[in-house]
C-alpha cells in the first residue's frame, strides 16, 4: 500500500444513535476435552457502538480477540455472556439460538478468504441472485437483471462479469463480489474481518476505496477488523485495540495513532514505518516496548491472572481535552501536566 496515500485525513465520523452496540461481550472457550475445565478467555467485557455511517477498525495482533468478537457479532459463535444490540434491540434475546433472516438481512459479513467464499462450480450471477432472493430482494426478470448490473456497478465490475466463474476473476475482483453479495441484502452493518489482507499489496487500496465509498454514498456502519493500523488511519472513523480479549484504548483514528496512550498501543504503533518522521521505526525501542508490555509483572492485560499488574482491574481515562472521544484502560497511565485527561470510572465516553 502506498504510504502516500495512507497520509490522508480521517472522514468525519459518525452521529446519532448507534446502528450496533455491544455491551459487556465475554466469550470462553473450554480446551482440553471433555473432562478438562481448562479455558481461553478470547473476550472480556468488551463495549464497543458503531454510529450509523461510520467505520470502526478493530485493530490487535494475532489472537487478540478480533475474529471472536466479529463471530460472536454475527452470531456464528455464542458469546458467554454480554448483548448484541442492533439499531436498539437485544439481537441474543430476540434470537435466542441463531441469527435470524432479518438480523442477516441487516447485518452481514465479508470474510478475509475470498477464494474460499465464492464456490468455484457457480458463476457470479448465481451469488448475487442467491442473496436477493433468500432475502426476499428479487423482482421481476427484469428489474433483478437491473439491480445485478447495479450491484456490479456499484463494486467498480463489469457486468459482462457475471458471467464469469470465480476462477477467471482476481482476488481484488473476488473480494468486490463477496461485497456485492453482501449489497445485495441492503444491510446497515458490514463486518469485514481482514477483508484485504489476501490479497495484493496493489489492490487492496481499491477495496479500501469502496468501503468508504459505499459509508459515504449508502450510510453503510462498518466494524473493520485489521491487524494494518495505516490502513486503520486510512479508512476509520474510530480506532479500538484489543489485547488479550480487551479493549485497552479508543479514540478517532488519527488522535489515537498519533498519541498512543496505552504501552500495547505504542508496540503496534511502533510497528508501523512513518514517512513524515524519521527514524519512526525503531527496532531497539520496540523490542523495549514488547517486554514491558507481555511481562506479567507489568501488565493486567497479559492474560495471566495470577500476575496482574494490580489487583483492580484499570479503569478508563480520557486521553486529552473533556471533548475528546479518546479514552485508554491502563493502570500505568498518567495524563500529561496540565492536560485534561481523568479517570472515567463511572461515566462512559460516547
Ligand atoms: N474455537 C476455539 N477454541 C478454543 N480457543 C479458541 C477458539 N477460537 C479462538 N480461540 C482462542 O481465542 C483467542 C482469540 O482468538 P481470535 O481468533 O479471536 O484472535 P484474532 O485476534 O482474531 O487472531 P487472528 O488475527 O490470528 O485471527 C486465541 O487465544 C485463540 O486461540
Amino acid at each position: 500500500m502506498s504510504s502516500t496515500v495512507l497520509g490522508a485525513a480521517a472522514p468525519t465520523a459518525g452521529t446519532g444513535q448507534p446502528a450496533l452496540e455491544i455491551r459487556g461481550l465475554s466469550k470462553t472457550f473450554p480446551i482440553g476435552g471433555l473432562l478438562s475445565r481448562k479455558s481461553v478467555r478470547a473476550l472480556h467485557q468488551v463495549d464497543l457502538s458503531l454510529g450509523r455511517g461510520e467505520i470502526v477498525a478493530l485493530v490487535g495482533e494475532s489472537g487478540s480477540g478480533k475474529s471472536t468478537l466479529a463471530r460472536c457479532v454475527a452470531r456464528l459463535e455464542k458469546p458467554s455472556s454480554g448483548e448484541i444490540l442492533l439499531d436498539g434491540v437485544d439481537v441474543l434475546k430476540r434470537d435466542r439460538f441463531q441469527a435470524s433472516r432479518a438480523y442477516r438481512s441487516q447485518l452481514q459479513m465479508v470474510f478475509q478468504d475470498p477464494f474460499g467464499s465464492l464456490n468455484p462450480a457457480h458463476r457470479i450471477e448465481h451469488f448475487l441472485r442467491r442473496s436477493l432472493a433468500i432475502h426476499g430482494k428479487a423482482g421481476s426478470a427484469a428489474a433483478t437483471q437491473r439491480r445485478l448490473e447495479e450491484l456490479m456497478a456499484t463494486v467498480g465490475l463489469q457486468p459482462d462479469m457475471l458471467n464469469s466463474y470465480p476462477h477467471e476473476l482476481s482476488g481484488g475482483q473476488r473480494q468486490r463480489v463477496a461485497i456485492a453479495r453482501a449489497l445485495a441484502v441492503e444491510p446497515q452493518v458490514i463486518l469485514a474481518d481482514e477483508p484485504t489482507s489476501m490479497l495484493d499489496v496493489s489492490v487492496r487500496i481499491g477495496i479500501l476505496n469502496l468501503m468508504r465509498k459505499l459509508r459515504d454514498e449508502q450510510g453503510i456502519s462498518m466494524l473493520y477488523i485489521t491487524h494494518d493500523l495505516a490502513s486503520a488511519r486510512y479508512l476509520a472513523d474510530r480506532t479500538a485495540v484489543m489485547f488479550a480479549g480487551e479493549l485497552v484504548e479508543e479514540g478517532e483514528s488519527l488522535d489515537l495513532l498519533a498519541n498512543p496512550a496505552h504501552p500495547y498501543t505504542q508496540l503496534l504503533v511502533s510497528a508501523v514505518p512513518d514517512p513524515a518522521r524519521s527514524g519512526s521505526y525503531d527496532p531497539v525501542r520496540r523490542a523495549e516496548l514488547r517486554a514491558a508490555v507481555m511481562s506479567p509483572a507489568s501488565c493486567a492485560f497479559d492474560g495471566d491472572p495470577e500476575q496482574p499488574c494490580s489487583a483492580e482491574q484499570p479503569v478508563r481515562h480520557r486521553v486529552g481535552s473533556p471533548d475528546n472521544r479518546h479514552w485508554v484502560r491502563c493502570h500505568l497511565y498518567r495524563p500529561a501536566a496540565g492536560s485534561a485527561g481523568h479517570a472515567l470510572v463511572e461515566s462512559k465516553v460516547s
